[in-house]
């Protein structure tokens, strides 16, 4: 038998710098369970790293302050620890992306379920200017027990409505059944980093800078 020589295999890529009315992004969606740590360790990507952080949560929660007529819905979703349509919450992000001057952006708490995950691809599609999909960079996913971080909401004292000992259980309910499977999407694509978030605050950072490494800001 001759050598054989093996052919190159070429490997095609997954878009993951996408074009947001005119300009690059970079996306990454930093998943975990209510109480694992996403707010806290994004307000640390933001300082290091130079990422835009939008929160999903936090969004809606300015959108019931501001009066909007879909206020009443939304509190009433987020007491039932449910997951508000994704018409609603990517209607919220895509306005904050494109009113943004930054090209990176860590979207905290979406996708939530499928129907988000899905709904933002498509709506993606219609307004982005040269008709790419949104496909994030990887997903941040913190790992914690309900243990724990039943423990981190009940001591949250953020004045929530949705930190409560029976919403919380809700809450993780809706996590185990609806967002897990979306972990395990990503996950099957070789997306998902995923963090042992049950350590200590600066501990997970340290973990989390390994990660982001790639992005850190040019020096002025
Ligand atoms: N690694 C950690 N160890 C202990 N407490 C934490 C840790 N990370 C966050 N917390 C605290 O737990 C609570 C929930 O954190 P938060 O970042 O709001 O989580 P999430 O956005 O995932 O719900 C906050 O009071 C926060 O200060
Ligand atoms: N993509 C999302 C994100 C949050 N939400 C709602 O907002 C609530 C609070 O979300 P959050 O991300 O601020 O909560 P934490 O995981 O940070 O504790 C969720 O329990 C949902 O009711 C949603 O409906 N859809
Ligand atoms: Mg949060």
């Amino acid at each position: 038998m001759g050598t054989v020589v093996d052919a190159p295999v070429v490997v095609a890529e997954e878009v993951t710098e996408n074009m947001l009315g005119g300009k690059k992004v970079t996306v990454v969606f930093v998943l975990g369970g209510p109480g694992s740590g996403k707010g806290t360790q994004c307000a640390n990507i933001v300082e290091h790293f130079g990422f835009t952080h939008l929160s999903a949560g936090d969004l809606l929660r300015a959108e019931i302050k501001s009066g909007s007529e879909n206020g009443t819905m939304i509190e009433n979703m987020i007491k039932e620890g449910k997951i508000v349509p994704s018409e609603v919450t990517i209607k919220l992000l895509q306005d904050a992306m494109i009113k943004s001057e930054n090209d990176k952006f860590l979207i905290d708490g979406f996708p939530r379920n499928e129907e988000n995950r899905a709904a933002f691809e498509n709506v993606t599609i219609s307004f982005s200017l040269f008709q790419t999909k949104i496909s994030p960079a990887f997903v941040l996913f913190f790992d914690c027990s309900e243990e724990e971080m039943e423990r981190r909401l009940l001591g949250r004292n953020q004045g929530r409505v949705d930190d409560n000992i029976e919403t919380i259980k809700k809450r993780f309910k809706t996590f185990v059944e609806s967002s897990l499977p979306v972990i395990e999407h990503y996950s099957s694509k070789d997306k998902v980093k995923k963090i042992d978030a049950a350590k200590p605050i600066l501990e997970v950072f340290e973990d989390v800078k390994a990660i982001f490494a790639p992005y850190v800001p040019k020096a002025e």
